[in-house]
């Protein structure tokens, strides 16, 4: 159960939305076990960014929580592969993207804990 956060400072048309929530259900399956299935995406636009004192510029930050434990190199290529897809689809720079892995030892769903 993965859940991706992402914060742009630039509008998001439903048509982004849907190809970086396609992406981004895509690009976790990169981390073992983890797929699309389970997978919870927030797209927030808009949002007030500043990036070394500016936000004269498009910027992101992306969280992305998943339940248990993940190797350093799957979240290698996970940034690589977030990082090309908020290029591509919205024209942000990779310099301009922060993602911040975290990984829960307690989720709950249904009513109950994993
Ligand atoms: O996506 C995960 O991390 C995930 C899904 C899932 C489903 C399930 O029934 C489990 O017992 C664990 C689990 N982890």
């Amino acid at each position: 159960m993965p859940f991706i956060n992402s914060k742009v400072n630039v509008p998001l048309t439903e048509e982004v939305k849907e190809a970086l929530k396609t992406k981004l259900g895509q690009a976790i399956s990169l981390i073992p076990g983890k797929s699309e299935n389970w997978l919870m995406v927030s797209l927030e636009d808009n949002c007030s960014l500043y990036f070394k004192g500016k936000n004269n510029t498009k910027m992101a930050f992306i969280e992305v929580k998943i339940f248990g434990r993940a190797a350093e190199r799957d979240y290698e290529r996970l940034t690589e592969e977030i990082s090309k897809i908020y290029r591509d689809t919205v024209g942000i720079a990779q310099d301009k993207i922060y993602i911040k892995y975290e990984e829960a030892e307690h989720w709950g769903w249904n009513g109950t804990n994993f």
